[in-house]
């Protein structure tokens, strides 16, 4: 058989080519499909942020929310819909679901405290879950355009001092309802004090800071300057250990003097090398400390802001919580925002002498502290304001209030019995100074507008040649003598004093303008309070001016214990002192520092605190409920007067514990007896006794 033969196998097809069109068609497929991805990847981010999280299905609040749903949430943060000012910004009520009504807080920007205390909210809110706390549901932050934004929860009957003391709102006329909100207050700082581990201080205790629900239950509100107690320990040692490498600072018990603020001078920062040569912006220090010091790690970061001439003391700790847990607080926030230009963290008084332009620290002149407060709240534009208002005010209602004899300066006189003329000289002379010192911040000269500190100043100035010329008209009279103004019971209204003391501080007064007598009617306390914060002689500002209640870093005039700056120390107990003063306007239902009317008998109720007292020495607590109350009943009146009273104790020590506070006020403690300076029976070791051991 013939072989078949097989065809000869086909050349093999020459190789295709890629052709232009070929390339084409490749290069546009893959555009369309990198396109495809890119746009799927920006719908997904722009849904999910577009989306308002559902605390069901998400994660804890705080949630992040974005700028344009917060935007859209207030109408555009339309003032119709504003709800209040504060020192943070403005608040607006917000509608994010059909059924979340939302209050929502605008940093202003530039504002310093306002970058604290969002991101102090932020590292608290995770912390805090409570009835008696107002809850922070979310946040927006875009540190590039500076825009901060807090997301809470709506509290429609808004703050305590709107309901009470502007909108005089019925539902607070019932004493039952008076004595829930202080129960409230009580249990929510109970929580903090007590239940939080660790503990966290609020340091603002106030009625702006307490807010209504829909059934005016009382919840805490804003915690811009509250701290982890643990945090503060840290701070105190630090701060302790900086104070005592160069410095002075004294302690008097508590008591406020000139000499006693927390001056640190510069000298505390000669032995921090690298600091005073550094950019005028900000600078990080180092400082060695022990790991049993600050607890959680070998050491802390001081920073020094030579533009606010201002210091704090930052824990690693405190960074990483910080940035951790939450994207908001984003690297450049931290570098840029907080630390370098907000450094008020601690409450540490680091002033000194810093040339803003150059950024070096003058090393010789050693400035106080209160500088130091001057110049960081004078940074803020509206804190300015703030303080402008102030002053207007206290100028205003001393004009206004002062009687022809001039009591106020006869009495400033009268208390210069047993001083030297001398000493009276040279402390007038380190006041003068004080302010001339202030003339060293050469941009201010610049400025057109006449800076606030001047008519400070100049009424100041006026105050003293006026003092001096009636002391050389009663001279030449020969009657320098006490016209018993001295004497009268709203000048002693220290309880813890004993006549030594008593004597030194009306001596230590006696130097202090009329403006500065209204002042030391609070304790004292208010001398180093104002001139820290100038917040507002009353505690509170009247929102007529559409103005803060707190443009200070340390807490608020009339609320602020008298230990807390004088020695540092910002403990759970400075928190009970603001409740005792916030108890007492709860009940009386009005400002703690007010003058209502021209007769002298006005006079003696305006300071609150010492009108309490006064009326716990007569024997007439219930004098001292408001008028307006009604259902009232009496018991509890008094329980709450005297527990008000115990909470005012100048001895933190002897103050009672947030917990004993409820005790007493719920009943489960037996009902206290007044402090023992107001009591006419010997003084007993324990304030109050257990129910519970009782039975
Ligand atoms: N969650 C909220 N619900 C309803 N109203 C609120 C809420 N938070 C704040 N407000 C209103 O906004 C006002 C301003 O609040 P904010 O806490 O900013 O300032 P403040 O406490 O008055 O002053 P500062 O912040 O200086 O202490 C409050 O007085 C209150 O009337």
């Amino acid at each position: 058989m013939p072989s078949r033969q097989l065809p000869p196998s086909p050349e093999p097809p020459p190789p295709l080519r890629p052709t232009g069109t070929h390339l084409a068609l490749a290069g546009s497929a893959a555009t369309a499909f990198s396109l495809l991805i890119f746009f799927t990847f920006c719908f997904r981010k722009i849904s999910r942020k577009r989306t308002v999280p559902n605390s069901d299905t998400e994660s804890k609040p705080p949630h992040r929310f974005s700028y344009s749903s917060l935007r859209r949430a207030t109408s555009s943060f339309s003032p119709l819909l504003r709800l209040g000012q504060g020192g943070f910004g403005s608040v607006y009520r917000g509608t994010l679901k059909p059924d979340l009504q939302v209050a929502v807080k605008v940093m202003d920007s530039g504002s310093l405290q306002g970058e604290r205390e969002f991101q102090n909210e932020l590292f608290l809110a995770g912390k805090i879950e409570s009835n008696h706390v107002v809850s922070l549901i979310g946040f927006s932050s875009d540190p590039g355009r500076r825009r901060m934004l807090l997301v809470y929860e709506l509290m429609p009957n808004g703050s305590l001092q709107d309901c009470l003391l502007y909108r005089k709102c019925t539902e607070l006329k019932d004493w039952k309802k008076r004595f829930s909100i202080a129960l409230d207050i009580a249990k929510g700082l109970e929580y903090l004090h007590h239940v939080c581990d660790p503990p966290i201080i609020h340091g603002d205790v106030k009625p702006s800071n307490i807010l209504l629900d829909a059934n005016f239950n009382a919840k805490i509100g804003d915690f811009g300057l509250a701290r982890l107690k643990s945090e503060e320990v840290r701070f105190e040692t630090e701060a302790k250990k900086v104070g005592s490498l160069g410095t002075g600072v004294v302690e008097d018990n508590g008591s406020v003097a000139e000499e006693t603020e927390s001056v640190i001078t510069v000298s505390a920062f000669e032995g921090f090398d690298g600091c005073v040569e550094q950019s005028p912006e900000s600078c990080f220090v180092r400082v060695e400390t022990s790991p049993e010091m600050v607890g959680t790690g070998p050491e802390v970061e001081l920073s020094i802001d030579a533009a606010t001439e201002s210091a704090m003391v930052v824990s690693p700790r405190t960074v990483a919580a910080m940035a951790s847990p939450l994207e908001v607080l984003d690297k450049t926030s931290f570098s840029e925002g907080t630390f370098d230009r907000a450094s008020v963290v601690s409450g540490i008084d680091m002033g000194n002498g810093g040339d803003k332009k150059s950024g070096k620290l003058k090393k010789k002149n050693s400035i106080s502290g209160r500088d130091w407060w001057w110049k960081q709240d004078h940074g803020n534009t509206e804190n300015g304001m703030v303080k402008d208002y102030v002053r207007e005010w206290i100028g205003n209602e001393i004009k206004k209030e002062r009687p022809k004899s001039e009591w106020v300066g006869t009495s400033s006189n009268s208390v210069v019995v047993g001083k030297s003329e001398k000493e009276k000289k040279k402390k007038n002379r380190r006041r003068l100074d004080w302010w001339a010192s202030l003339d060293d911040d050469k941009n201010l000269k610049k400025e057109k507008r006449r800076p606030a500190r001047e008519w400070w100043k100049e009424e100041y100035c006026e105050e003293l040649s006026r003092k001096k010329k009636k002391k050389k008209k009663k001279q030449e009279q020969g009657s320098v003598s006490d016209d018993g103004y001295s004497q009268h019971w709203w000048e002693r209204d220290d309880d813890m004093y004993s006549d030594k003391k008593k004597r030194r501080n009306h001596s230590r007064k006696s130097s202090k303008s009329s403006m500065d007598w209204w002042l030391d009617g609070f304790s004292g306390d208010l001398w180093r309070a104002r001139r820290n914060s100038f917040d507002s002689v009353s505690g509170e500002i009247p929102k007529s001016g559409g103005v803060s209640s707190t443009p200070s870093m340390r807490g608020t005039v009339c609320y602020v214990a008298p230990e807390y700056g004088a020695s540092g120390d910002l403990s759970e107990k400075c928190d009970v002192y603001s409740y005792g003063v916030l108890l007492l306007v709860l009940i009386a239902g009005r400002r703690p520092l007010e003058v209502t009317g021209s007769p002298m008998s006005e006079f003696q109720r305006a300071n609150l605190l010492s009108w309490a007292r006064h009326l716990a020495r007569a024997g007439k607590l219930l004098d001292l409920v408001d008028q307006s109350v009604h259902s009232l009943d009496r018991e509890q009146a008094i329980l709450c007067i005297t527990v008000a009273l115990l909470c005012l104790q100048k001895s933190p020590a002897r103050r009672p514990s947030m917990k004993e506070v409820v005790g007493i006020l719920s009943g489960e403690l037996g009902s206290p007896k007044l402090p023992i300076e107001f009591s006419p029976s010997p003084p007993s070791r324990l304030p109050y006794k257990s129910h519970k051991r009782v039975r």
